[in-house]
């Protein structure tokens, strides 16, 4: 596939006036266990909304080994840890990815999510309600674990994916996020992906496992988003520095991380307050929402 990595520079942003029509659908990509395709799915699913039209930001929060930026073969000159420290705005930590998906980089280092003080999260709401750019729908990059960064993040989302794997560590690590943020955060909707899965029906088995274990007992509404089968494409992608979707579009996972986007294309609006992504810094401080 052709692919052009001129046509992505970092910070190579225009401006754009015009304010969000409706408010930005912000998606939290979670799973428990590293290595399960959190980060996979997070730019896939990106690219493939941004590609059915959504003006999407990923958002990426996970400091494992593939970060976001080096696998769209991103070079970033800024990151959040930078917003935070004062050094720079969000804008200048977007980078342009493939489609126009804009793109927060991971703070590199050993600066983590977790750190972040009330005061650095005050600083991240500034900069998040100075944003101009226009945004449909954020996603977020969660990292593994359940850690308090991707409990929060998880919170302050409208919809949580978890991403799991037909095996059961993975099986055992998404029940428990799922218990967490159901019991302990108030999630009270999840939706899952199922990654990796070797036949047609392996991802509905994988989430009706689950979601017998959940119903039996949780108080949540767990819904099976679908299955990204497990494809060779994906690691041939990766070496390209490219996403599947945009080497492979025709590979069976990019296949598949269409119909995911457009399943959540067809879901409803959410109404928030604000059309602009500072609801979502505001709900990550703790005691502003559900009980920390
Ligand atoms: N559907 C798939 N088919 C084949 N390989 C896959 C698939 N999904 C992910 N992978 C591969 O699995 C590995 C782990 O994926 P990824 O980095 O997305 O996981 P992760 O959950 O984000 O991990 P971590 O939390 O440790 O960063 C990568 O090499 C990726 O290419």
């Amino acid at each position: 596939m052709p692919h052009d990595p001129s046509a992505n520079p970092p910070g190579g942003l225009r401006a754009a006036p015009a304010p969000p029509a409706r408010a930005v659908r912000t998606i939290a990509v979670s799973g428990g266990k590293g290595g399960v395709g959190k980060t996979s799915v997070s730019v896939n699913l990106s690219l493939a909304l941004a590609d059915a039209g959504h003006r999407t930001l990923l958002l990426d929060t996970d400091l494992g080994l593939a970060n976001v930026d080096v696998l769209l073969g991103l070079s970033p000159k800024f990151t959040l840890a930078d917003v935070v420290a004062g050094r720079c705005s969000i804008e200048e930590t977007l980078l342009t990815g493939p489609k126009g998906l804009m793109v927060v980089p991971a703070a590199s280092g050993k600066r983590h999510m977790t750190d972040l003080s009330p005061a650095e999260h005050v600083g991240l709401i500034r900069a998040f309600s100075d944003m101009q750019h226009p945004l449909d729908t954020m996603i977020i990059d969660t990292a593994a674990g359940l850690g308090e960064s991707v409990l929060t993040f998880s919170q302050a989302a409208h919809e949580v994916l978890v991403v799991v794997c037909n095996e059961p560590a993975s099986i055992t690590d998404a029940y428990a996020l799922i218990k967490v943020l159901s019991r302990e955060r108030g999630v009270a909707r999840m939706h899952v992906v199922a990654n990796m899965t070797r036949s047609a029906g392996e991802g509905r088995e994988l989430f009706d496992k689950l979601s017998r274990v959940t119903d039996k007992f949780l108080d949540v509404n767990l819904n099976f988003l679908g299955a990204v089968p497990y494809d060779e494409w994906m690691r041939r992608a990766i070496q390209r520095q490219q996403a599947v979707l945009q080497a492979f579009p025709a590979s069976a996972a990019s296949l598949a991380f269409r119909a995911l986007a457009q399943k959540i294309d067809k879901w409803q609006a959410p109404a928030m307050p604000r059309g602009n992504v500072e609801f979502f810094v505001e709900r990550m401080i703790p005691g502003a929402g559900a009980a920390a």
